[in-house]
């Protein structure tokens, strides 16, 4: 590695990963009589496979209640009916619960009186690598019997979640001690939903909202695998009959919820395809692997968090808990009483590309991004958006690739006294400048700087200074990695995917 990193474009190209999510198969029988919620029969189109892009075996006639109404607090509403028992698929489980390795780490704030600067692994800089099963591990264990999907509601005293699941998830979760940990408790009265000028519903806040204020708290409507949509049929049901099964498993209130989320396809001239299909694409959140016999990831649709619209310089950012089985949406920056709360679908590699790069991933949503940063790119506007972008992109490509080397380097120069730590502290500096000008807050760029900031202030003696940095590093990691004290942070990579902020794949262009 050469000096100068901070400062100098690097020739590194900013790519987004593509992880393909594997191809699986399961045995899942048919769905159990369940009494489907108030409904009103929506003609299914031809449908299209948006993942895919290609043409459903199956053609069937959803019913969908159109018009609920929509709950507008964090809080879950009461059920008002018990769900059926678990559905669960021939065949036998494949093993006993494994011993969770879900522990809960605290919080990590920094002593009164002691500053120490926060180490890239504490950062979450280096993180494991997520593993996803291949399509070739998922058939051999199917071959062997030790797959099987099944549909249940959770947690099981309050059924709040319909899931469908692969052998292993829920006895796991079930044998994590204390699971499931109580929801914690969002800010009072932040925000509302309402129209917004960017499209259709949206979250306003009706206060100022402080950086990392917790603004809602919420168990998901819905989970399902990313592999949901990677056969076409299981045991002669297609994943559109598989969804239509886990809908009706739902108290009827959340369904209705569920089926009063918007559907990205239902305007289009070609707006052929299932309507909860449609849903699941347009509003699933991915949450990472959950802690079962396949490395698999998953996406949860929720009956607020799903509201929020999308912004390339986003306001507020999430983070799932598998303890308290609940995606909380905290504060990325100070935001204004009035502004609308916005969440990026894009993968933090994502947001660091040019706008027409941005467009394009975001194809698959049916709008145009009407953020500041895009707004810059149109006729009559300057290019400066995507120019920081693209520098910011390549800080952080080099960041993530070469982030040891980074670190060494950084240290050799404030131990060497030789050195200028002054220079060190302004490419710093400017690279952050350049965040705040985006309006962007980048885990990887910012849990680097703010280290190397804090070492800096460390070695001139600055303890204020030093101090300051280390609690945005702190606020940066709690942010962005939950408390989760694990299952989120190992699967960094698929809680960018598939679905908001998903790689590889995702809903049809
Ligand atoms: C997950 S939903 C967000 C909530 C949605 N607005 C609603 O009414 O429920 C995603 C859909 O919202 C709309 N949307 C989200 N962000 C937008 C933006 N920046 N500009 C225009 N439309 C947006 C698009 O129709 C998109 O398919």
């Amino acid at each position: 590695m050469k000096r100068g990193f901070l400062n100098k474009d690097s020739s590194a190209k900013c790519t987004a990963a593509t992880a393909s999510s594997p191809a699986v198969e399961a045995s899942v029988a048919a769905p159990t009589t369940t009494t489907p919620p108030a409904a009103k029969p929506v003609t299914s189109p031809t449908f299209k496979r948006g993942f895919l892009n290609k043409e459903s075996r199956t053609k069937h006639t959803p019913s969908v209640s159109d018009t609920p109404a929509i709950a507008t607090s964090a809080t879950t509403p009461v059920l008002t009916k018990p769900v059926a028992a678990d559905f669960k698929a021939v065949g036998p489980v494949a093993s006993a619960p494994a011993k969770s390795s879900n522990t809960l780490t605290a919080e990590a704030t920094p002593e009164k009186g002691s500053v120490k600067a926060p180490s890239p692994q504490s950062m979450g800089i280096s993180r494991p690598e997520a593993r996803m099963c291949t399509s070739e591990e998922f058939h051999e264990k199917a071959r062997q019997g030790a797959v099987q999907r099944i549909m249940t509601c959770l947690p099981p005293d309050t059924l709040e979640t319909s899931c469908l699941f692969f052998t292993g998830v829920k006895e796991r979760l079930l044998a994590c001690p204390s699971w499931p940990a109580p929801v914690p408790k969002a800010a009072q009265n932040c925000y509302r939903i309402g129209d917004s000028l960017l499209g259709g519903l949206g979250l306003f806040a009706v206060r100022n909202i402080k950086l990392r204020e917790l603004i809602v708290v919420e168990r998901p409507l819905l989970i399902v695998p990313t592999a949901l949509r990677m056969e076409n049929e299981i045991q002669h049901l297609s994943p559109e009959q598989i969804l239509h099964g886990l809908i009706k498993r739902m108290p009827p209130d959340r369904a209705a919820q569920f089926c009063a989320l918007s559907n990205c396809r239902r305007n289009r001239d070609d707006a052929n395809g299932d309507p909860l299909m449609g849903i699941v694409d347009t509003n699933a959140i991915s949450i990472g692997n959950l802690p079962g016999e396949l490395e698999m990831t998953h996406g949860a649709i929720f009956n607020v968090i799903s509201r929020f619209n999308h912004s390339c310089s986003p306001s507020v950012a999430g983070s799932w808990d598998v303890q308290s089985f609940s995606y909380s949406v905290r504060a990325r920056r100070d935001i204004s009483a009035g502004e609308e709360l916005t969440y990026s679908y894009l993968t933090s590699e994502q947001l660091l590309t040019p706008c027409a790069e941005r467009t394009a991933f975001l194809k698959g949503y049916n709008f145009k991004c009407k953020c500041p940063s895009c707004t810059d790119m149109e006729p009559g506007h300057s290019n400066q958006s995507d120019d920081n972008r693209k520098r910011l992109g390549m800080s952080r490509t080099l960041t993530v690739e070469h982030s040891e080397t980074m670190f060494r380097e950084c240290q050799t120069i404030i131990e060497n006294p030789k050195e200028d730590v002054n220079e060190l502290e302004r490419g710093s500096l400017n690279t952050l400048g350049l965040m705040e000008r985006e309006q962007l807050v980048d885990d990887v760029i910012c849990a680097f700087h703010y280290s190397c900031l804090c070492k800096v202030a460390l070695a001139t003696k600055n303890e204020k200074k030093a101090r300051k940095w280390a609690l945005k590093a702190a606020d940066n990691g709690r942010l962005f990695n939950g408390s989760d004290g694990g299952f989120t942070r190992s699967a960094q990579y698929p809680r960018q995917s598939p679905w908001w902020g998903r790689r590889g794949c995702g809903v049809a262009a």
